[in-house]
């Protein structure tokens, strides 16, 4: 069973972070690694630079030549039904989730300081195989504010409102290989300024 909020029992470390635990079982588990592992996945790259992890995008794709998101191809049956499932678990509409990214972090890959492309909305993003840390930092006149939660495998985590847009992240360098699926949906037209950080936990 999915258990919800005990990590963060309120408030939550970052605004709009949200967390669920044991969001799917350790069977499913070990049927999504296998998944990933035989999808088309490739270093991650920006430009000349490529990235110790492995990517393949589904849905939509980032397009950092032409600083934009292009087609990808869709997502595959077992990765639209795993949406269905988890969308619910956030209170958020599977189908509003139209991006889909698979990871493999081997030992050593990890992701840098980064918020995502803001053509993005929110992210949902199951975390498997091993525990990790997300880390979290925003920045402030006096430095930056900084936060670290941990990722359990088999869990599900939720970026929007502030934790999405003001706040920065990362994950630390593996020494164990961990598998991630994010799941993503457009951007709507720009918030209110106002309503930035006002959503309900
Ligand atoms: O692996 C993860 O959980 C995070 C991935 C991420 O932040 C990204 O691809 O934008
Ligand atoms: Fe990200």
């Amino acid at each position: 069973m999915p258990q919800q909020g005990e990590l963060f029992a309120p408030p939550p470390p970052v605004p709009g972070l949200r967390l669920v635990r044991e969001a799917v079982s350790e069977a499913e588990e070990e049927r999504l690694a296998a998944l990933i592992d035989a999808a088309p996945l490739a270093p991650f790259q920006f430009g000349q630079w490529e990235g110790k992890r492995l990517t393949v995008n589904y849905g939509s794709a980032y397009d950092y030549q032409r600083a934009r998101p292009t087609e990808a191809p869709p997502l595959p049956a077992w990765l639209a039904d795993l949406r269905t499932r988890l969308a619910p678990l956030m209170d958020r509409a599977p189908e509003d989730f139209v991006q889909g990214l698979l990871i493999r972090y081997d030992p050593g890959a990890g992701i840098g300081w980064h918020r995502d492309r803001p053509q993005y909305g929110e992210v949902l993003g199951l975390s498997l195989s091993a525990p990790a840390m997300l880390r979290l930092r925003r920045r402030t006149e006096a430095g930056f504010d900084r936060r670290t939660v941990e990722l359990p495998p088999r869990s599900l985590y939720l970026l929007s409102g502030e934790a999405r847009h003001d706040w920065e992240h990362s994950i630390t360098p593996m020494e164990v290989t961990r598998r991630s699926i994010t799941l993503r949906t457009m951007a709507g037209p720009a918030p209110p300024l106002q309503r930035r950080g006002s959503e309900t936990w």
